[in-house]
């Protein structure tokens, strides 16, 4: 991948889908967003109104109808090895162990197993896992999952990140911790993220920059740009008085669009 341009830019989008009743429904339109070389950006937008379309539109998965997808520079013609993802359901395999499991980049890279070992271990070593190196995903806690997922995501040192509500399935302490150790990551990474989530408090707190996209089809309302000091600490951030105007302000936005999926989501009813 040649380095020129922002890290990922999406111009002028439009995706549309063929539904099961034959219908073709659009639902991106006329997107564009930019994210910068070690941009955080979030995205956050009503139920069903496109988010992980974007996403999908990133990796190369899916294709736009009209407008360009670029990373870097160049168009997406495949999926990128550059990018790393974690969704909200586990992906970790369920019949390896931890240090298996976060070993499983390197070696489908190429390495050999006493390499990949040796990078992995240091790994959970980061996550604070390393107890656990043998243990199987049932065995561990939801929190303790998402930690190896972090793991097995960075140890590929993607240059572009992509979660998908990575978080939501969790309890809310441990969901403030996993945003503070994914924040560690990313400022040492230094990779381009775009980070899909409902919970605006999330996006602020994560975010460089907040997307509001519009009830589908989707498309931007607003973008928010987050001042706040860096390293944050997400549980604390919430309580500063910057913060608490960024969320009044951009919920105030966000509001109407969630009421407007609301009413469309009756009417289609
Ligand atoms: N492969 C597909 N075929 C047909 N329709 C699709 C397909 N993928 C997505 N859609 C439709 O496109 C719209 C946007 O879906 P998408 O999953 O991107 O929304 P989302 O904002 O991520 O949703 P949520 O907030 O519920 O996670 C939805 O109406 C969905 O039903």
């Amino acid at each position: 991948m040649i380095a020129a341009g922002p890290a990922i830019e999406l111009v002028d989008v439009t995706r549309r889908f063929v539904t099961p009743d034959a219908k073709v429904m659009t639902a991106l339109r006329d997107f564009s967003m930019t994210v910068k070389r070690g941009e955080f950006t979030c995205v956050v937008g009503p139920t069903g109104c496109g988010k992980s379309t974007t996403l999908n539109l990133v990796t190369g998965l899916a294709r736009p109808n009209q407008g360009d997808v670029r990373l870097f520079g160049q168009p997406v013609t495949g999926i990128s090895r550059d990018i790393g993802f974690v969704f909200q359901a586990d992906a970790l395999f369920p019949w390896r162990n931890v240090l298996d499991n976060v070993a499983a980049g390197p070696m489908f890279r190429g390495a050999g197993k006493a390499e990949a070992h040796d990078k992995a271990r240091d790994w959970i070593a980061r996550v604070g896992l390393s107890r656990f190196e043998k243990h199987y995903p049932h065995q561990l806690s939801g929190g303790m999952r998402k930690r190896v997922a972090l793991a097995q995501t960075f140890i590929n040192q993607p240059k572009i990140l992509l979660l998908d509500e990575p978080f939501s399935a969790l309890d809310i302490q441990t969901r403030t911790l996993m945003q503070d150790e994914l924040l560690d990551l990313w400022s040492e990474a230094g990779a381009s993220v775009i980070f899909v989530t409902h919970d605006l408090e999330e996006a602020i707190a994560l975010a460089d920059k907040v997307y509001v996209l519009t009830a589908g089809p989707a498309t931007v309302k607003a973008v928010y740009t987050i001042d706040l000091p860096r390293p944050r600490v997400t549980a604390e951030i919430r309580y500063d008085p910057a913060f608490i105007d960024y969320a009044r302000t951009i919920w105030g936005n966000l509001r109407e669009e969630v009421q407007r999926s609301h009413n469309q989501a009756s009417a289609a009813a």
